[in-house]
């Protein structure tokens, strides 16, 4: 029986239960989120955070339980039921078409609304005027910058008519700039009376936008907070269930003259002929991690897959550990010791239909512990070896056996870094090695490099999370469309000071500890 419905509640759940094979997703699960408020949701890497708001968008069907907007009991089987009642979602990945323009995307799938003409624009500019979000309807989205896109991706939603918006970690992909333009967003829908509700593992950012705070733990929810009061600490602890064991400090452990990677004059071209990336050089000796900053999309992701063979390269040479490996494919090189944590971990990090095991040998499949003899692979080993994974990185899962995909996106991260770990490589080139994994695991993520570079491994550290660049490198480069715009050092420079330098505000590098 429905309970009596309490009042200036956007959303009520009420005892949501969530079951897959050998877990329980959401357990019980408890939420009053407050009409015309911001409402983060945090917790641990497989907590049940996404498969609440999956439930919530209709993508999911709970097992128990019950779902109140504005008060009403409602059953959705689809996001298209969820749209109806309000519900808009932005994922994590934008789900844009580059080619089109902003009036195209937004108006895709919805022409009965606006038509796709005069009235469809004057609606965008209409909604886009009302947020603060400035976007003009005839640009082409390739042209634009991450915030715009996200910014199209919520006019979108707000198009459709939704009153309540879901954000699935927002802030993953932003530069602090971007960050705090988009929280001024989410104040002014607020002001006009929506209601936004938002998975983020960045505390720091949970404190200063939200009005309520819900942890889950578990599956289950543990506690609603009020972020006036609480320390980014705190919340952290109530999400794990005990205290955070403190970092690690830095330490110096370069061998200067060790050099593991020297790329020199480095250029890739892209679809279009034009460089992606421009006469890139750098070195990076055993001990050190080089971290590159930049806004996606200025040529980071086709400088690693250069240097893991995915790419060609129209000039330049990479030399690893003493050879030219500019003629290696890209097995040859990881067998050789270069480690890969990639960008996109379901297109090139997992295979998300096999279990787990086998992704554990993914990659490395004629290296030991996975070869026996000359040909067969060890599975006894290879499952070992994943239980051991599993156990070390802190894996949360039912067992090995599990495809890949069924994990939580924190989780397969860690599996992801547990693997590559594994063979001690000399050189790891990594893509933000700890997006979507939650503050304890990204701390035991952060102790495990620096370990691997106390014993000499050699980083190539690319990521959009600042604090994480600027806590673990020893070396700090700015990439730019394409070319290096200029060096920081890393123990003086701020996020702010980064953040402009990414995005070509001023000439912020020079003068600013400059590195050769
Ligand atoms: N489709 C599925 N099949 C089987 N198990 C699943 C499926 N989706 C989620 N799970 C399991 O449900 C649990 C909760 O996962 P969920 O993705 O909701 O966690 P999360 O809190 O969003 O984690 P993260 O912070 O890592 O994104 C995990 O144990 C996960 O393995």
């Amino acid at each position: 029986m429905t309970k009596q419905a309490e009042s200036g509640l956007a959303v009520e759940l009420i005892g949501i239960t969530k079951r897959f094979p050998g877990v329980v997703a959401n357990k019980d699960i408890f939420l009053k989120v407050r009409t015309g408020t911001v409402h983060a949701i945090v917790g641990e890497n497989g907590a049940g955070k996404s498969t609440l708001m999956k439930t919530l968008y209709g993508m999911q069907r709970p097992d128990e339980g019950e779902i109140l907007i504005d008060g009403q009991p409602v059953k959705f089987t689809t996001p298209l039921d969820a749209i109806k009642a309000g519900i808009g979602m932005v994922h994590q990945h934008f789900m844009l078409a580059d080619n089109l323009t902003v009036l195209e995307n937004i108006v895709l799938g919805a022409e009965n609304l606006h038509g796709i003409g005069t009235a469809a624009k004057k609606k965008i500019r209409e909604i886009s005027s009302s947020y603060g979000m400035d976007l003009d309807p005839d640009s082409l989205v390739e042209e634009l910058g991450v915030g715009d896109r996200q910014r199209v991706e919520i006019v979108k939603v707000l198009y459709r008519g939704a009153k309540i918006i879901i954000l699935d970690e927002p802030t993953a992909v932003l530069v602090p700039q971007e960050v705090d333009e988009l929280f001024d967003n989410l104040r002014e829908l607020k002001s006009e009376g929506l209601t936004v509700i938002f998975i983020s593992h960045k505390l720091d950012e949970v404190l200063s936008v939200a009005d309520d705070v819900t942890v889950i733990r578990r599956g289950t929810t543990v506690a609603a907070v009020d972020p006036k009061v609480t320390t980014a600490k705190q919340l952290a602890e109530l999400m794990v269930g005990n205290e955070l064991p403190e970092p690690t400090t830095r330490g110096n452990t370069i061998q200067p003259d060790v050099v593991v990677l020297n790329i020199a004059g480095m250029t890739v071209n892209g679809a279009g002929g034009r460089p992606t990336v421009n006469d890139v050089s750098l070195k990076i000796r055993a001990g050190e991690i080089l971290g590159i900053a930049g806004v996606e999309g200025n040529g980071q992701a086709e400088l690693v897959e250069a240097i893991m063979g995915l790419r060609l390269l129209e000039s330049g040479s990479i030399d690893f550990d003493g050879d030219n490996i500019v003629e290696w494919s890209t097995r040859r090189r990881r067998e050789a010791g270069i480690g890969y944590i990639p960008e996109d971990r379901h297109r090139h990090g997992l295979l998300l239909d096999s279990p787990l095991w086998e992704n554990r040998i993914l990659g490395h499949q004629t290296q030991k512990p996975n070869i026996k003899g000359n040909f067969f692979i060890d599975v006894v080993d290879a499952k070992a070896d994943t239980k051991r994974i599993v156990a070390e990185e802190d894996v949360r899962t039912p067992s090995i056996d599990v495809t890949a995909g069924s994990l939580s996106g924190g989780n397969q991260q860690k599996l992801i870094i547990g693997r590559e770990m594994a063979h001690s490589p000399k050189l790891l080139i990594a893509a933000h090695p700890t997006r979507g994994v939650d503050v304890g695991a990204q701390s035991a993520i952060w102790d495990n490099l620096r370990s691997a570079r106390a014993a000499g491994m050699a980083m190539l550290l690319i990521s959009a999370d600042l604090d994480e660049l600027i806590g673990l490198s020893d070396t700090l480069l700015v990439i730019l469309r394409g070319a290096i715009a200029g060096g920081f050092d890393p123990s003086t420079v701020t996020p702010e000071d980064l953040g402009g330098a990414m995005t070509g505000a001023g000439e912020k590098t020079s003068g600013a500890g400059e590195k050769k």
